[in-house]
């Protein structure tokens, strides 16, 4: 731990891949944090495997330390393994709209921090390698950057998987329009129907003509799919296409199905890069600030609170209940809970409810319902499921357990339990509004900020990075390694300051008493101490929900 407050200017050696210039002490230094388990500097004569589905197994670490407790989770590089790549200058030097802005490089050295919230001695903690176009200052004290393609040499691709979510035909857009107006790249394929799509379907030649108009529409114009991750399939697809940009959209387990795909490409020996963009409307991916399309499902969401409290409102007894997407982490629900005010109870997955006696969901209907006359619930679709008599031991084509309609079996049993129990009649209207919220387009707040992301993953993508998600980390977009966004899932943390203000807003019950918050906060400290040990030495860093950060 650092013994003093004063900030140092980190002092490492030298490996800057972003750079052609001779090493400077100033220079982070990486040590591999566990060994890697193949070796990328050996490929084969065509590379070719005949692996199929496979999970990435290469733990490697790209880490270095500074003083003061300063971590760096760096992402790979082109030329960690085929050295002497050579450089060209990037294009955007002379884009008439870019090179005006002096802000618009980001120093090669930019780095984010995770933990924004520090005292006095805390360790500076982990960071991310800032994304942008790159300047270095050169001997001559000239600022210059450097790209690891050129123009017409690239030949990129884009492929969208798992569920829908708003916002997708806008990162397309994004990618394409970026690619095509600022680095002036002509190749740009669409991959129909997600992963499969590389070995069984068609491609789509891309334009900014093509997609001018797209994020208009919900869906993705590319289609999407689960299940179908053949990696080698797809790496031959890769290679025999001379696709050397490879652009993924998609949740956790796209971005799990990419990192295979990064590390069959690095065991190939192969000059391609591949960049995720994390796509989830149930904001379930760590590390990043936010996912594209939650701000536009958590507004679309109001439309079906409205509409279950006007039903409520207008009869005797009304309970409107609404069920909103979630299968592990009650964002959505949440902030739709707290935006709207109209909601009188919100069950989501991390925070465990029971039904009966005191302190329990019937007791509080009931008081409601007999104080206002009427009530409004909402609930993600992964609560409560352990109430369930028996769990559905069935999975989607990709893994994810199926989840029970616990939104419907619910509803059920508030009516028995009042009309049958309590003799109370009871006017229980129910929603379900999922799909109609997965499949309109993104609003403007999304639309600017899918522009940002495909931005992001475009400038790591020419500086030669791969292997990596990008995304805001408090606000600064940052390439992140895919082990860290597929290693575990962002929840709410319900011992939270965010929980607390919608527990207060509602009124509901916590449902849980003094010994389970303490052993709740426990279990999270231990999270906590897990995730230093798993990045590494002499530091700390914030492992709770990424939304907000305050
Ligand atoms: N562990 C994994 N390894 C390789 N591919 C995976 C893995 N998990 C999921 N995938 C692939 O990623 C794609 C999307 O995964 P899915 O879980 O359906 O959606 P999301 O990416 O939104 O979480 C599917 O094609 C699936 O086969
Ligand atoms: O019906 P589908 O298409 O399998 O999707 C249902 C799931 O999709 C989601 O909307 C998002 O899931 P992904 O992030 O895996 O795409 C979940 O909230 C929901 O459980
Ligand atoms: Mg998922």
């Amino acid at each position: 731990m650092a013994s003093s407050a004063s900030i140092s200017r980190p002092r490492f050696r030298c490996f800057d891949p972003s750079n052609s210039y001779p090493a400077t002490p100033d220079h982070p230094r990486y040590f591999s944090a566990s060994p890697p388990t193949s070796s990328p500097s050996t490929p084969r004569a065509n590379g070719r495997s005949s692996g199929s589905m496979a999970i990435s197994d290469n733990s490697e670490l790209k880490i270095a330390t500074g003083p003061g407790g300063y971590v760096l989770e760096d992402v790979p590089h082109l030329v960690d393994y085929i050295p002497d790549l050579p450089t060209y200058p990037n294009p955007l030097q002379d884009n008439p709209s870019y090179s005006v802005v002096k802000q618009y490089f980001v120093n090669a050295d930019d780095t984010v921090a995770q933990k924004i919230v520090v005292h006095k001695d805390s360790p500076r903690g982990t960071h991310f390698r800032r994304s942008g176009p790159r300047q270095k200052t050169n001997h001559m004290q000239l600022d210059i950057s450097q790209v690891y393609f050129e123009s017409n040499d690239v030949h990129a691709c884009i492929v969208t998987c798992g569920g829908l979510c708003p916002g997708l035909n806008t990162v397309i857009r994004e990618i394409v329009c970026g690619l095509y107006h600022m680095y002036g790249v002509r190749r740009i394929l669409g991959i129909e129907g997600g992963y499969r799509g590389f070995y069984a379907r068609n491609t789509i030649p891309l334009t900014p003509k093509v997609v001018n108009d797209i994020h208009k529409r919900g869906g993705t114009i590319l289609g999407t799919s689960r299940g179908g991750h053949v990696t080698s399939k797809i790496v031959d697809s890769i290679q025999d296409r001379g696709i050397n940009q490879v652009y993924v959209i998609g949740g956790d387990g796209t971005q799990k199905g990419a990192s295979v795909i990064f590390e069959e490409i690095r065991r190939r020996g192969l000059k391609v890069v591949v960049a995720g963009i994390p796509k989830t409307i149930d904001n379930d991916i760590p590390v990043i600030d936010r996912s594209f399309g939650f701000d536009t499902a958590v507004e679309e969401a109001q439309r079906a609170i409205n509409a279950a409290h006007v039903e409520a409102e207008s009869v005797e007894n009304g309970i409107g209940f609404v069920k909103l997407m979630g299968r592990y982490s009650g964002f959505i629900a949440m902030y739709a809970t707290l935006g709207s005010r109209d909601v009188d109870c919100c069950l989501i997955p991390e925070s465990p409810f029971y039904l009966e006696g005191p302190g329990g969901l019937y007791e509080y209907i009931e008081r409601r319902l007999k104080e206002d006359g009427h009530l409004v619930i909402v609930m993600a679709e992964g609560a409560g499921q352990e109430l369930l008599a028996e769990s559905m031991n069935q999975q989607d084509a990709s893994g994810n357990k199926l989840l029970q309609d616990v939104g419907l079996w619910l509803s059920q049993n508030i009516r028995d339990h009042f009309s049958k129990q309590r003799n109370m009649a009871i006017n229980l209207k129910y929603i379900d509004p999922t799909y109609m919220i997965r499949a309109i387009p993104s609003n403007a707040s999304d639309n600017v900020y899918c522009t940002l992301l495909a931005h992001s993953a475009i400038h790591g993508a020419m500086a030669g990075y791969t292997g990596f998600t990008v995304g805001p980390v408090n606000g600064r977009h940052a390439y992140i390694p895919f082990r860290r966004v597929t290693e575990r899932q962002n929840k709410v943390v319900i011992t939270d300051r965010m929980w607390a203000r919608l527990l207060s807003s509602t009124n509901q019950p916590s449902f849980l008493d003094l010994k389970e918050v303490e052993a709740m906060k426990k279990e999270e400290k231990e999270e906590e101490t897990k995730a230093q040990l798993i990045v590494g030495e002499n530091h700390t860093e914030a492992t709770s929900a990424s939304l907000p950060k305050e």
